[in-house]
């Protein structure tokens, strides 16, 4: 019942009504202040300060028989000190002071501590609404039975002294003659102060006739009379006999209302202090979750001022509380966002409450980062105050992460061009265009030849920095429109728009040639890098995305089998080979593990002796349906497939074994040299292979003879020597292959532990006759003497080559014209019939031919 007025405050009941006068003041003067101006209690001011109260029933505890009682100075007999009340308080501040403190009025002041008015307990009861509790209360058990009834002709000196001894507020005064009751009250004895006459007759000062009631009335009905007529008592009769009961006083049935008030405050009070723990509770646990969250949390009030931050919004933007907290969240503000982005912000959160979005903001070191923020608005209980939660994480690296997924998916991560599918994609929408404006495209394949190499000699960080030299190269040769993607590996492809002629295709392929023509710098070194190119037209080598790649994929092959670094327009002839190349790698898969590969042998010839000194296996693979195909057409696929390893195991292994076998059998032969790809150095480990073989075989190391080609040492000369002595620490000789045609670095001859250099077939082939080569045989082998090294001519094809290289003191020779390379038994035959001839001299049998 109090829920509604409990929040009331002083100001809407106290009474303006001040009635002040000085300490000085006579009882007589204050009495005669406090009538004039009907109020019942007066406040005493010393110094222009309120020092005491002086109320009317006050004045019946004064002593009476004093004769300067009316004259005495109020400040004598004032009560003090005075309790006092803020005019915004409530009306439960104010009872329970009244309840605290025993009394029944408080001085009212204002904000600035002025006096402002009076307010009493009953003002307060009177505002609670209480009517319906009074409706269920009988005055039969509030009445004061025991009062005392006087004579009319008793004189007032005896009231006062019965209200006095009983601690009534009244006496009952009974006038015999007119049968009739009249009531004297504690107002009434303030005015015979006024009077000075204690002898009057108490029916003078009695009031008459009395309002009456019974005993089964109810305290609402006594408390309207009361309040209707203006009086402060009801006499009490016994229904029907009228005989007086008792006294019935407004102070009786206030002090009732007062009980009721204040056990219904107290069990308000009593549950809003569960409330109020509860709600620390709450707080507490709210303020642990905002502490230990991992989001940012900021609470701001609808001003905008920021008045709490939570320790992950100190991690999160570089701010401590100190330098925030009554600031704006402006402060946060990276610019990104204009002045619209934030006014739909603040309209979507006024209409639904809850704001959410990504949000760029800036850190205190100034760093802009993306936050997903939510906005939540707050009303405040009690209060018409509205405050703001933002709880945000730091999402930047999670938009960073889903951009670069996005990139991934459409460009390639190395070199940022388009991949394969968004070129699709292009080539897709250009192809519709060129279908509806009858107009030609071009799609171009570019593939960098020997990449592998570069990558396996130099490293793949040097492997990275071609492709993307190479992307940047050919970029800046394209026309607006057209698209140059990375299809993976060294492949690339354009699409070119603007084509009207064949002749268009063949100048750009021309431009990229010679684009690529100028040495790329890796590093510290220059690497010249070419590229074999392929173009397929449409309409006329393909209408759609899928034969178009095809046809331009296979005359770019068709350029690479011509000898790389050139570019081919498509022809339909051209399928039939690719075709081949295709079938011929998925072969070559199964032909490793199926058994069709075999060693032939071709012998190295002394030039002194005429002895064979060494023979060199060469791997052959002998297919079912196509017969022998040579290692120069399928060495460089087994690299591309990256089965080089293998092979070479299995040769490594084959040429052991056979060797163990040949010894066995009692031939005489040096040593077995051994192809090793250079590729197998940097993906294999040739040292465990080889004492793996070795052991197998149980054949001494120095039995065979590995050749190596100067590819193999070029990206690490360090780690190239380290593995050559390991290899010859166990006995294996190494034979530097194909000299000449490479880097030809006189550095490898005198800083690698070499024993044979064999000088490539292509200078073999032009001597004794082009002018030129003949000196650069010469200058490599008297080189080479001169190292110490043993001299080998590859490719000896006619006598006068082997005569010229006799001269010239070349140690030894292989070559169709002592022997082709032979299978296993036409070898033994050649073997055993050249013993017979061994003694016969060189020139003999050279001049045979
Ligand atoms: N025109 C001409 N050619 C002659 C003459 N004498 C020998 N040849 C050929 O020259 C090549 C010599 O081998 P290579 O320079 O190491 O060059 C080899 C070698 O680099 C590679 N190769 C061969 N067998 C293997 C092997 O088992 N493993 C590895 N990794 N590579 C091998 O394939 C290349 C080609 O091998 P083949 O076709 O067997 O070709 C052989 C051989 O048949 C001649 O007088 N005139």
């Amino acid at each position: 019942m109090m829920g509604d007025t409990r929040q009331l405050q002083i100001k809407d009941v106290y009474s303006h009504n001040l009635l002040c006068c000085d300490y000085t003041t006579r009882l007589y003067d204050a009495l005669s202040l406090m009538r004039e101006r009907r109020v019942s209690s007066i406040f005493i001011e010393q110094d222009g300060k309120i020092v005491g109260i002086w109320t009317e029933s006050d004045c019946v505890s004064l002593d009476f028989e004093h004769s300067g009682l009316a004259q005495t100075a109020i400040g004598n007999i004032m009560n003090a000190p005075v309790h006092d009340i803020l005019i915004n308080q409530t009306l439960s501040e104010a009872t329970i002071k009244f309840h605290q403190l025993g009394i029944r009025h408080l001085l009212v002041k204002d904000a600035h501590n002025q006096p402002q008015g009076v307010v009493s307990l009953s003002d307060i009861v009177r505002n609670q609404g209480l009517d319906h509790y009074l409706h269920f209360r009988p005055i039969e058990d509030h009445f004061e039975s025991q009062i005392s009834t006087l004579d009319a002709e008793a004189c007032i000196s005896e009231a006062i002294h019965a209200m006095r001894r009983d601690r009534t507020t009244a006496v009952l005064v009974y006038n015999q003659a007119l049968a009739e009751y009249g009531i004297i009250t504690q107002r009434d004895v303030a005015y015979v102060i006024l009077n000075q006459d204690w002898r009057m007759p108490c029916w003078e000062l009695a009031s008459y006739p009395m309002e009456s009631m019974t005993p089964k009335d109810s305290l609402f009905d006594a408390y309207r009379l009361m309040t209707a007529r203006s009086i402060r008592h009801l006499v009490i009769r016994e229904p029907g006999s009228d005989a007086v009961m008792g006294l019935l006083a407004l102070k009786n049935v206030l002090t009732e209302i007062e009980t009721a008030y204040c056990s219904e405050l107290e069990k308000v009070l009593a549950q809003r202090d569960l409330a109020l723990q509860k709600s620390e509770k709450n707080l507490y646990l709210a303020n642990r979750i905002i502490d230990a969250s991992l989001d940012g949390i900021m609470i701001t009030r609808a001003n905008g001022e920021i008045i709490q931050i939570n320790p992950a919004f100190s991690a999160l933007t570089g701010y401590q509380d100190y330098e925030v907290l009554g600031k704006n969240p402006s402060i946060l503000s990276s610019g990104v966002h204009g002045q619209d982005y934030y006014e739909r912000m603040w309209k979507e959160l006024r209409h639904k409450g809850v704001w959410q979005g990504e949000i760029c903001n800036k850190r205190k070191n100034g760093e802009v980062y993306v936050e997903w923020l939510t906005i939540i608005e707050i009303n405040e209980p009690y209060s018409d105050d509205v405050l703001y939660a933002a709880i945000f994480s730091d999402i930047t690296e999670r938009k960073n992460a889903e951009e670069k997924i996005a990139r991934l998916a459409y460009f390639d991560e190395l070199t940022g061009l388009p991949n394969r599918r968004l070129f699709y994609d292009r080539l897709s929408m250009a192809l519709a265009s060129a279908q509806r404006d009858k107009h030609k495209l071009s799609v171009m394949f570019i593939d960098l030849d020997r990449f592998k190499e570069v990558n396996d000699t130099l490293g793949h960080s040097a492997g990275d920095k071609l492709l993307s030299q190479v992307s940047e190269r050919i970029k800046a040769i394209l026309k607006p429109g057209d698209t140059l993607a990375r299809l993976g590996g060294d492949e690339f492809v354009v699409l070119l728009t603007e084509v009207e002629q064949m002749d268009d295709v063949v100048s750009f392929a021309d431009q990229v040639l010679s684009e690529l023509s100028v040495p790329f710098a890796l590093g510290e070194l220059n690497v010249a890098a070419t590229a074999s190119l392929g173009a397929a037209i449409y309409p006329e080598d393909g209408l759609d995305s899928e034969s178009l790649l095809k046809h331009a994929d296979v005359a770019m092959y068709r350029s690479k089998e011509l000898g790389r670094n050139s570019f081919q327009l498509y022809k339909a002839s051209m399928n039939a080979r690719s075709l081949e190349r295709l079938s011929m790698l998925s072969r070559f898969q199964s032909a490793l593990e199926g058994g069709e590969f075999e060693l032939h042998y071709q012998p190295l010839r002394c030039l002194t002796s005429g002895r064979i000194m060494s023979v060199e296996c060469l791997l052959r693979w002998q297919d079912p349906n196509l017969g022998t195909i040579s290692p120069a057409q399928f060495i460089p696929l087994a690299e591309e497939l990256g089965l080089i390893v293998k092979v070479d195991q299995w040769v490594i292994n084959e040429a052991c074994r056979q060797m163990a076998q040949w010894l066995k059998e009692g031939l005489d032969i040096r040593r077995i040299a051994i192809n090793i790809s250079a590729s197998h150095l940097s993906q294999g480990d040739l040292v465990m292979t080889m004492a793996k073989a070795l052991e197998q075989h149980n054949l001494d190391g120095r039995y065979v003879e590995l050749e190596l080609t100067e590819t193999s040492f070029v990206s690490n000369l360090h780690d190239a020597k380290v593995l050559l002595k390991k290899l010859k620490n166990l006995g294996v000789s190494i034979a530097l292959d194909d000299f000449g045609t490479g880097y030809s670095a006189l550095s490898y001859l005198t800083k690698l532990p070499i024993d044979i250099l064999k000088i490539d077939a292509s200078f073999i082939a032009k001597i004794p006759d082009e002018y030129g080569n003949s000196e650069i045989v010469t200058a490599i082998v008297a080189m080479a003497k001169a190292l110490n090294l043993h001299v080998v001519a590859e490719g000896v094809e006619k006598s006068v080559q082997q005569k010229f290289l006799q001269k010239l003191g070349c140690h030894t020779m292989q070559g169709y014209h002592y022997c082709r390379p032979l299978p296993q038994s036409d070898w033994l035959n050649f073997y055993r019939s050249q013993r017979g001839l061994e003694a016969a001299p060189l020139q003999r049998l050279a001049g045979g031919r």
